[in-house]
């Protein structure tokens, strides 16, 4: 399954990258930064109303190339200007052509909090996360056993960055919240064979606790999508391709809010 293959490499490229630089003296750079208090990327899901998590994504293993045309510090400014509540920014270089300067430049240019969006294996991969900017990182529990994942929570806790923990069925979520996750996103693809159903996220919403902030995560395409997670008590959505593939990045985001009359191209 293509999960366990990124999971592969990236543990290659996790290799590769300490020996360049190694973790005490990453671990070092991550505590020296300046931390802001009070967890930000939390209390921007926490607001009233919906939130939105505006994805900067150049290509993904089941869309190939979405954005041939990639000025991602343009997207960036131009999601925060819209109104995005915060940014996720992919890092994966393999399948998903990200890169790490992206997600330091855009953390580097907007106020809004930024995910990094990575296949989490080792903790190294946290520490650089809060060396790059973030204020957030992605745990994927089908790559990290629940002990593990207690133990990643906790490391994100001491650096000040939040966890978005990602599940997929009902044992993934009850692992997160007993690994103490406070915030919890299902994805609506199916990682097996991409087939997207955004009633994944509401079916598994009344699984985790009310006081869990939830996101439901991709094949987000219209506001009716949007209407449905909102009477479903979800807390926030995380929009990537939608978004990257529409021009007019402001008018979608009316749009998908349902206060636009066009159709957001
Ligand atoms: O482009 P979409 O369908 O709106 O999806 C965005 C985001 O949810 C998706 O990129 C994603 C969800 N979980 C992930 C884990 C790794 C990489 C990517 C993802």
């Amino acid at each position: 399954m293509i999960l366990e293959q990124i999971a592969r490499d990236t543990k290659i490229r996790v290799t590769n990258q300490k020996k360049k630089v190694p973790l005490g003296t990453l671990k070092k750079a991550a505590y020296n930064m300046e931390t802001e208090t009070g967890f930000p990327f939390e209390k921007a899901l926490a607001k009233e109303g919906l939130s939105f998590i505006c994805e900067v994504k150049k290509a993904s293993p089941s869309k190939g190339i979405i954005a041939e045309d990639f000025p991602y510090l343009d997207i960036a400014r131009e999601y925060e200007a819209a109104g995005a509540d915060a940014i996720s920014c992919l890092t994966e270089p393999k399948y998903f052509l990200g890169r790490d300067s992206y997600l330091k430049e855009i953390a580097e240019t907007v106020k809004i909090p930024v995910l990094r969006k990575d296949f989490v294996v080792e903790e190294y991969q946290i520490y650089e996360a809060k060396v790059l900017g973030a204020g957030a990182v992605l745990l994927i529990c089908a790559l990290i056993e629940p002990e593990l994942l207690k133990r990643y929570i906790q490391v994100c806790d001491t650096l000040g960055l939040s966890a978005l923990v990602e599940a997929h069925d009902e044992k993934e979520i009850s692992h997160a919240v007993w690994a103490g996750a406070r915030v919890i996103g299902v994805n609506n693809r199916n990682l097996k064979d991409f087939s997207v159903d955004v009633g994944n996220s509401t079916k598994l919403r009344a699984l985790a606790p009310k006081e869990v902030l939830f996101v439901a995560e991709s094949g987000i395409k219209g506001p009716e999508d949007i209407a449905r997670l909102k009477e479903n008590e979800v807390d926030a959505v995380l929009i990537g391709e939608t978004l990257m593939k529409s021009r007019d990045k402001k008018k979608m985001l009316s749009y998908l809010k349902g206060e636009g009359t066009s159709d957001g191209q």
